[in-house]
């Protein structure tokens, strides 16, 4: 077998589930149930098959289940190409997230090696109304889906810039003590530049190549206060830092770089920004991107990635429903699609899983319904 997909996965004392089992197959699921059932909980197990903080950028700790937080744990036997591997991850009271694949302690980045995991959930229909951490924060996942080292140049980057926050603040003017961040800073922030630029093509490019009933959303990575133009590239960036210092020191933080980036989105059939587009259309212009991201993946990797799509029916019509599950189908992804009840995509063919929370002490059944 190829492709990239979960068999299995088992999660103990994660979140709401005390223990539940999932048996898989390459076809997508519904996972169908009532509300507070634990499918979104499933979903974000599924996306710790990845590295990072989740589908919820939750910490490890919020992960346990309450009340009695012993640890939890999460082991998924993952086809990923030619090959098998099981993933265990878990952390234990207070502790962080660890990880092994085949038995080996590995770093979180090791699993971008071995598996790709994309998702849209409802907290991301607000993205393109709301403040640009959320988008670069999107295109920073996308990134590191194509680049797992673009999360380590993430942390290095913040890092470096909290320490020169640290010196405006306590308002340092000697330039010899910003010098060696700032070079961190330039460096991390050019490999990060770079990264997003990267993606920014890789996605578009797939948007362009397919055939699709989504609309093409034409994207714009953007400077610090939506600005076309500004530092590109490791030697600007340390010449914009420097020379943003007496400004900096009077905000009490750094100004300029690539943390203050943004991600602008037009629906390109109607030039329209994606902020002036109606909630559905803002929906189609993510699923899309989605579908693009699942595309330029299934080149880059070799496998299309596993799509957590949470609630996604609630805003698409019922072509759109059946055109989104179609071109998964085409794509060839593991899909996981939640919902309240089974008929929205079970019409259309999905596999579906029904769950629901046994007993007091949170046993999950997890059971396959006949069509
Ligand atoms: N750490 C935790 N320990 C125990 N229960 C938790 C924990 N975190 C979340 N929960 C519970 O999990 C349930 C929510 O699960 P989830 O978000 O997966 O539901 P859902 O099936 O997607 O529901 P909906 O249809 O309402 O979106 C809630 O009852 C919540 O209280």
């Amino acid at each position: 077998m190829t492709g990239l997909y979960l068999r299995e996965l088992t999660l103990s004392h994660f979140r709401s589930h005390r223990r539940a089992v999932l048996s898989l197959d390459a076809r997508p699921i519904a996972i169908f149930g009532r509300n507070g059932a634990g499918k979104t909980n499933i979903l974000e197990a599924v996306s710790l098959m990845s590295p990072g903080r989740g589908l919820r950028g939750a910490s490890a700790e919020d992960m346990a289940r309450r009340p009695e937080s012993v640890g939890w744990k999460l082991t998924g036997v993952l086809q990923s190409l030619h090959q098998v591997h099981e993933v265990e991850t878990w952390a234990e009271p207070g502790g962080s997230r660890n990880v092994t694949i085949d038995g080996k302690t590995a770093a979180q980045v090791a699993l971008g090696r071995i598996s790709r995991v994309t998702w849209l959930v409802p907290v991301m229909d607000r993205l393109w109304m709301e403040g640009a951490d959320g988008r670069r924060k999107f295109l920073d996942r996308m990134a590191m889906s194509f680049e797992p080292g673009h999360g380590e140049a993430v942390l290095t980057y913040e890092k470096a810039m909290r320490d020169r926050n640290r010196l405006l603040k306590d308002g340092h003017r000697d330039a010899h003590w910003y010098g060696a961040l700032e070079a961190q800073m330039a460096k991390a922030g050019a490999a990060i530049q770079e990264n997003r630029r990267r993606t920014v093509a890789l996605i578009v490019g797939a948007q362009m190549s397919a055939q699709t009933a989504f609309p093409a959303a034409e994207l714009q990575l953007l400077h610090a206060e939506g600005a076309e133009t500004g530092p590109e590239g490791e030697a600007e960036l340390a010449e914009a830092y420097a020379e943003s210092r007496p400004r900096d020191l009077m905000a009490g933080r750094t100004l300029v770089g690539p943390h203050r980036a943004d991600l602008a989105a037009t629906y390109a059939e109607k030039a329209m920004p994606a902020r002036e587009c109606s909630t559905g259309e803002q929906k189609a212009l993510l699923v899309s991107l989605i579908l693009a991201h699942g595309r330029a993946l299934a080149q880059d990797f070799g496998a299309p990635p596993m799509l957590l799509l949470d609630e996604v029916s609630a805003h698409l019509d019922a072509d759109r429903r059946a055109a989104l599950y179609d071109e998964i189908v085409a794509l060839g992804a593991q899909a996981f699609l939640t919902g309240t009840g089974p008929e929205l995509f079970t019409e259309l063919g999905a596999r579906a899983m029904h769950i629901e929370v046994r007993d007091e002490a949170g046993q999950s059944l997890i059971q396959e319904v006949a069509p």
